[in-house]
């Protein structure tokens, strides 16, 4: 079936550390993490900004995440203190934060998956089935 893949690219800068990590991991330090969100539907939506079906989803929805940590997103934040309750800070739990996030504010029926790096050689993905 014919679809669109939306893929954009941003990255904010913040500060976390590992709960209970036997290592330099469990002492408070920063990445300038790297997040790759793909966005894929076989129709086309209005956003909050265009009342007209002409979009997957908005790109600026799809990149909420680099706001400033004190407007809703997690740049220049300490990720364990804007992480809720069930979230830990590594990149396989932030990935899965952005994915259940970006799912509530795009439509229904648009397959998500989002990639988080901490560091330039490793990377995690977390996508629908
Ligand atoms: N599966 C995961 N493993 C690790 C995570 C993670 O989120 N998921 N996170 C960390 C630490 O946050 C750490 O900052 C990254 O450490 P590391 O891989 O050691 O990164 P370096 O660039 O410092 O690697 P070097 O090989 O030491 O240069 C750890 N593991
Ligand atoms: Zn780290």
């Amino acid at each position: 079936m014919p679809r669109w893949k939306l893929v954009t690219e941003f990255s904010f800068d913040s500060a976390h550390y590992i709960k209970d990590y036997d290592g330099p991991c469990g002492r408070m330090h920063g990445h300038t993490y790297k997040v790759k969100v793909e966005a894929t539907s076989g129709q086309l939506h209005s956003s909050q900004y265009v009342p007209h079906k002409v979009m997957v989803a908005d790109f600026r929805t799809l990149r909420w995440a680099k706001q400033d940590g004190t407007k809703g997103g997690l740049d220049h934040c300490v990720l364990n203190e804007v992480l809720p309750e069930g979230y830990e800070t590594t990149a396989e739990m932030i990935a899965k934060y952005i994915y259940d996030e970006t799912k509530k504010r795009v439509p229904e029926g648009v397959q998500l998956k989002v990639a988080v790096s901490e560091t330039p050689n490793s990377w995690v993905e977390y996508e629908d089935d």
